[in-house]
């Protein structure tokens, strides 16, 4: 009870299940987790206690608290808690599940080859054009009587990944490995929809002990997955070691050069070596896939059920691209308010981390006006605060004219967290959401072949799951 009381207020909790049982009553109750953040939002205000067993979870429900908090004090949020089965897969490695000075050493490092490379600069936004044109390609390749079906995953799908490999490892996805690589994405799919709150809270021990074979399985995928993705990078590095490839310091084109060129000037070390560049690879591979591709097909969802929104859009986009004769860039960002309120509004309403990740309290302090004891789990409950209605007005309703109603409203949108452990990709995907989205609704219009949906897709899950959806392309 003391302890209770050097905390934000939540509902009443029991000795070592804590809150478990009301969070599953709820959770069936509502239907979905951040239906569930809501409830508790609006009971206890916009922050709020849970116990998870023995470990107090205060959720930030509201932009200025969570600014405060993870902004202004950033510093000492820098720890995340990491899941002990994520711990176990990473072994102390990479940017993801780590913290400390290697995470820093990761962080800073994967930013700056990010910033080199021309994230959200010219560079970049080249080889995000190649890719689409590439796909667009197949898709008219593919066409009869100027329509192409396709499922929406497939198409983003490889769009996404192939971005990212060409960043990471230099290679785009095309036919001789495209076939593999949605091998590995399927099994990967399945994974992410066989993974619940569950996996990421056991120890370690009941997993292996207990669960063997779902343990196993995951153990199995992810060595799978690095080798695929990390291969290009390991045969780089087994040829830098027999002195038969150097990388030329004024010519990094990928994530892999430019960390073998750590290794190539300094040795290796603790934190540049082998094993470290397959986890970063990995790590980010795996962000930096399935969040885009995730919010691309919500996006699509919603705008196949709003067509009016899809028509102001590309109206907008028409005037700024004179008719369509260029390409829309991000240089023209600053002349299309509408694709940017329609792009937030996708972001807002897709949320699509359910759950976003616990910071570690490391000593007492104050959070909103409510004390907050050290060893509480913390977090910006991204899913909650962007449906809290005392900001955004109806939130259910996908609303790209909020945002033009209220141009500082879009600042209030987080879809890539806040603070020192914010999403280390935030450029990149703004810059593929904005060409992506951008230039296929001048190039194409959108139909659904087959039923929309507008239910969530596992809403029980750590992240949101893409709908599954099949589109028609049909040429302007
Ligand atoms: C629409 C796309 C994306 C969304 C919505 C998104 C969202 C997020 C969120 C919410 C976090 C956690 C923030 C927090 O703890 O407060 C995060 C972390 C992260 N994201 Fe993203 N992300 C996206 C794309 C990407 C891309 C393209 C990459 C990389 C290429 C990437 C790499 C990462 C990494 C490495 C982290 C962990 C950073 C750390 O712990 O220091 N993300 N992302």
């Amino acid at each position: 009870y003391r302890k209770v009381s050097r905390l934000p207020p939540g509902p009443f909790s029991l000795p070592l299940i804590g809150n478990l049982p009301q969070i599953v009553y709820y959770l069936w109750t509502t239907g979905s987790v951040s239906s569930t953040f809501d409830l508790f939002r609006k009971r206890y205000g916009n922050i709020f206690t849970l116990w998870v067993g023995p470990i107090p979870h205060v959720s930030i429900a509201d932009y200025e608290t969570s600014h405060e908090v993870f902004v202004k004090n950033a510093s000492k949020y820098a720890d995340k808690f990491h899941a002990p089965l994520f711990a176990e897969i990473k072994n102390e490695n990479g940017v993801l599940a780590t913290n400390g000075d290697h995470w820093q050493e990761m962080r800073r490092f994967a930013l700056q080859t990010f910033r080199n490379m021309g994230v959200g600069k010219d560079q970049m936004e080249v080889k995000i054009m190649e890719e689409l044109d590439a796909r667009c390609a197949d898709i008219d390749k593919q066409a009869i009587n100027g329509v192409t079906t396709t499922h929406a995953s497939d198409f983003f799908d490889l769009t996404v990944g192939s971005i990212i490999n060409s960043i990471l490892v230099g290679k785009r996805f095309e036919e001789h490995n495209k076939q593999e690589f949605l091998k590995i994405k399927r099994a990967l799919d399945s994974a992410f929809e066989l993974f619940s709150p569950f996996d990421l809270t056991v120890p370690i021990w009941v997993l292996k002990y207990f669960f063997n074979r779902r343990y196993t399985n995951m153990i199995n995928l992810n060595e799978e997955t690095t080798s695929f993705v990390a291969k290009e990078a390991c045969e780089r590095y087994a040829e830098l070691k027999k002195g038969n490839y150097r990388v030329d310091k004024e010519k990094i084109n990928d994530f892999t050069d430019a960390f073998l060129l750590k290794i190539q000037e300094g040795g290796e070390n603790r934190d540049f070596n082998i094993e470290t560049l397959k986890t970063m690879i990995i790590d980010l591979w795996i962000t930096g896939q399935e969040t885009t591709t995730t919010t691309l097909i919500s996006g699509f969802n919603q705008l196949l059920l709003h067509p009016q929104v899809t028509d102001k859009a590309r109206k907008e986009i028409l005037e700024v691209t004179d008719n369509g004769s260029r390409p829309l860039c991000l240089a023209d960002k600053l002349s299309t308010p509408y694709l940017n309120a329609m792009i937030g509004e996708i972001q807002r309403h897709a949320s699509i981390l359910n759950m976003n990740f616990w910071r570690i309290n490391h000593e007492p302090t104050y959070m909103g006006g409510y004390p907050v004891d050290s060893g509480a789990f913390v977090t910006a409950q991204l899913s909650a605060l962007h449906i809290n209605e005392t900001v955004f007005e109806n939130p259910k309703k996908f609303d790209p004219e909020r945002f033009i109603r209220d141009e500082k409203l879009l600042q209030k949108v987080i879809p890539f967290g806040v603070g020192k452990r914010s999403c280390l990709g935030e450029a990149l995907a703004r810059s593929e959401l904005y060409l992506i989205f951008g230039n296929l609704l001048f190039r194409y219009n959108f139909k659904p072949h087959g039923k929309l949906s507008t239910e969530e897709v596992l809403p029980y899950s750590f992240a949101k799951r893409p709908f599954k959806l099949e589109m028609q392309f049909i040429k302007i």
